[in-house]
């Protein structure tokens, strides 16, 4: 066992671990204990409560003594029963499908969490994995919300769970708290931009590039921001990119790995269209990925990197002077595709994005 679960100053119980863990690993697995046809809908009261006593029934005497010792945080405010449950369930399905897990509710809230929970539904189970490496005695949190600014993130937690989130994103002083707010819907803004408008390529990337840079250099790595390498993966595919979609698919993969393990079904389709790409690469034309480059060209060359023109951005939230910044890193050089080692692919490939969502 990577963990245990002992009280946290001033969030009741937590999970902290109990070794060093590294990036990657998987930390838990495990089945919901009482299932939740929905977390979406207003749960009529009566029925929920005899949903879950149905299920308890069910239990082991041990597991039920497990059941009852969960938090339970709207106190006299309602049947018990129902308490454990709104304190505890975790949404999972796609259908807002939720349940209540004997140990995996017991993982507390960070907006920049430690860990990542994600319902694995070819195991029927929730499994969290390390996020980064987690030092021995430290506390392994996940987050409970969507990537939203400070504001909408503590309605949503007051809101949901009754607590104030005190994490260290959240206690910034407020004119970071300002700027970080900007810089999230200048993210959001982007992944809305990006898939609504069918920009030409070196355009999407570079609006992706802006938001790969506002993720990772900011630490705005807030769980479930925007996937930008699936994007632009798909993207690159869909316009017979197919090198750059590889490269792009690659880190997808990576970030489904770490988030998943190998056996969650996002990083199986991952998989297999990376090795569709792959397949496609080597019977046409075999590699072509410019790996000989310095690691900044190479990423230069990948990100199709130039000005971006200022109509695209307008309004977005974006200053003139930003935008000006991100055309500097670049270091585009101004040579044209065919000198960059850029390809294009045959007609005859065509990749049918859809058939793998
Ligand atoms: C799903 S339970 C998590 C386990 C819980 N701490 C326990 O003792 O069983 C959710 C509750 O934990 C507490 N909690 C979780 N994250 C927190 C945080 N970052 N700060 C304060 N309380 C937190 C809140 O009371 C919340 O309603």
């Amino acid at each position: 066992m990577l963990f245990r679960i002992q009280p946290v100053e001033g969030r009741g119980n937590g999970v902290v671990a109990t070794s060093k863990i590294t990036k990657g690993t998987r930390i838990h697995a495990e089945s919901p204990f009482i299932t939740l046809l929905s977390l979406d809908d207003a749960p009529n009261p009566q029925a929920l409560s005899e949903l879950v006593l149905q299920q308890l029934r069910s239990a082991t005497r041990d597991e039920q003594r497990a059941f009852f010792s969960l938090t339970n945080i709207h106190g006299n405010n309602m049947p018990i029963i129902l308490g454990i449950v709104q304190t505890n369930a975790l949404a999972f399905g796609p259908g807002g499908e939720g349940g209540v897990f004997l140990t995996g509710s017991q993982f507390n809230h960070k907006c920049l969490p430690s860990a990542c929970s994600k319902w694995n539904s070819d195991l029927g189970m929730m499994t969290v994995h390390a996020l980064r490496d987690i030092e021995e005695g430290e506390e392994i949190t996940i987050t409970y919300i969507n990537f939203e600014t400070h504001d909408v993130r503590q309605k949503t937690l007051y809101d949901g769970f009754q607590f104030i989130c005190t994490c260290e994103t959240c206690t910034l002083p407020q004119e970071m708290v300002n700027e970080m707010d900007a810089d999230i819907q200048e993210i959001k803004n982007i992944d809305l931009h990006l898939k609504s408008s069918n920009l030409p390529l070196d355009e999407s990337l570079g609006l992706a590039y802006r938001q790969r840079y506002l993720i990772e250099s900011k630490s705005l790595d807030l769980a479930h921001a925007p996937d930008t390498y699936d994007l632009v993966a798909k993207l690159a595919a869909i316009r017979k990119d197919y090198t750059r979609a590889k490269i792009f698919s690659e880190r997808h993969l990576a970030v489904v790995m770490t988030e998943g393990g190998p056996d969650h079904p996002d990083t199986k389709r991952q998989q297999e269209m990376d090795d569709y790409l792959a397949s496609i690469l080597e019977k046409h034309y075999g590699p072509r990925i410019p790996y000989h480059f310095p690691l900044f060209e190479v990423e230069s060359w990948l990100w199709m990197q130039h000005q971006l023109p200022p109509e695209v951005y307008e309004g977005e939230g974006e200053s003139e002077g930003d935008s000006q910044d991100t055309a500097d890193e670049s270091g585009y050089d101004g040579s044209s595709e065919e000198e960059q080692g850029v390809w294009s692919a045959d007609e005859d490939d065509t990749f049918d994005v859809e058939a793998l969502d």
